[in-house]
């Protein structure tokens, strides 16, 4: 596992219970001492009790070198530097397998761009990608969740959707890559959007409108880059964007709560250790919008939230100023 935050340190904890022992590649060495000796990540999840066969190591090369299958958990943000410092020690008949969900700023792409730019055409073609609605603590604590899991290569596809099977965390098998990905990184956008909706208190009314036509915005600017329209039906779309728009868990929601209730960016960012790839991925989707020219409304009035320091009262009326139209979902 190359990342020990939250969701890293659970599905390692999840394979845990299918692999004798499985190794968690950690930046920091407070959390691999604390997993070593403690069985805890002293920093994330640090409350929740992890299997004894969770190991941790500080040396990305030797993880990278002597894993087959590595599953790339660390924010989009830094996975292509991740990547440049693997990428020497991998093996030929390496497996990545994405469980972030995000598009990078730096170049406006997506995790599968970066892994097409950065690694062997076959490694890149044969990289799965697994996203769904599933909180990190709740899958520690071995509730019940599903997600999707995609790959281009459908040879590679069926041993890595089992090694992610079990009774409590179901695994639905694609080969809609570009589905799957644009459905994880821009949920969190429209979920940053529901909390700003919910923090100014305008109800659960405009919230059930703003994720349908949330989602309509996927869809229309996954569709124009390739992905398929019923991808964004299923659990790696609406399913996540459900769970990740309407719960006090999620991160993204929070940043879009404490935004509507008055709080600067700059406020909520202070101290904050994890991550809400929503932040960053409201800059790279409102450019990339643009660059296809597709329209979203939504994600530009959270853009214009977050960079422009534009008022929240003030673009929610202007977003419900916009002209008469037929309904179009996708
Ligand atoms: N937490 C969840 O419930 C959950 C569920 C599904 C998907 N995800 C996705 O998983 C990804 C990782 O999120 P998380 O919740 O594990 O993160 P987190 O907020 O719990 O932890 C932050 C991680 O960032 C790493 N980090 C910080 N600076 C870094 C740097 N310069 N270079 C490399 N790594 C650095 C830290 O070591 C840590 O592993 C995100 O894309 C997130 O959207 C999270
Ligand atoms: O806490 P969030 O907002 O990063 O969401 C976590 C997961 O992506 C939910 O599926």
């Amino acid at each position: 596992m190359i990342g020990a935050g939250s969701w890293g340190t659970a599905l390692a904890a999840l394979l845990c219970g299918k692999r004798e022992r499985v190794t968690l590649w950690c930046r920091e060495l407070e959390i691999a001492e604390s997993v070593n000796t403690q069985h805890r990540n002293a920093l994330y999840v640090s409350e929740l009790e992890l299997p004894q066969n969770l190991v941790a190591d500080t040396d990305l090369a030797r993880v990278a070198a002597t894993h087959r299958v590595l599953v790339m958990v660390v924010p989009t943000q830094f996975t292509r530097a991740v990547v440049e410092a693997m990428r020497p020690h991998l093996r030929d008949d390496a497996v990545l397998v994405s469980a972030s969900k995000g598009i990078e700023v730096q170049k406006i792409e997506t995790l599968a761009e970066i892994y097409d730019e950065m690694l062997p055409e076959a490694m890149a073609q044969r990289a799965c990608f697994l996203s769904g609605p599933s909180f990190a603590r709740e899958v520690i604590r071995g509730l019940p969740a599903a997600v999707a899991i995609a790959c281009r290569d459908a040879a590679v596809l069926p041993a890595i959707q089992e090694l992610f099977f079990f009774p409590h965390f179901r695994t639905y098998r694609t080969d809609d890559v570009v589905g799957v990905e644009l459905g994880g990184a821009l949920k969190n956008v429209i979920a940053i959007a529901a909390g700003i909706c919910d923090g100014l208190q305008y109800g659960h009314s405009a919230r059930a409108a703003l994720l349908t036509r949330g989602l309509a915005e996927i869809a229309r600017l996954g569709i124009a880059m390739g992905g398929k329209a019923e991808t964004f039906a299923g659990l790696s779309g609406m399913g996540d964007l459900l769970l990740t728009a309407t719960s006090t868990q999620s991160r993204n929601y929070t940043v879009g709560h404490r935004l509507g209730s008055g709080e600067t960016l700059e406020q909520i960012q202070a101290g904050a250790r994890e991550v809400a790839e929503g932040v960053k991925t409201a800059d790279a989707a409102y450019r990339l919008a643009q660059q296809k020219g597709v329209e979203m409304p939504i994600v530009g009035a959270v853009y214009a939230i977050l960079y422009e320091q534009r008022n929240a009262r003030e673009v929610v009326l202007e977003l419900l100023s916009r002209e008469m139209k037929p309904e179009v979902t996708g």
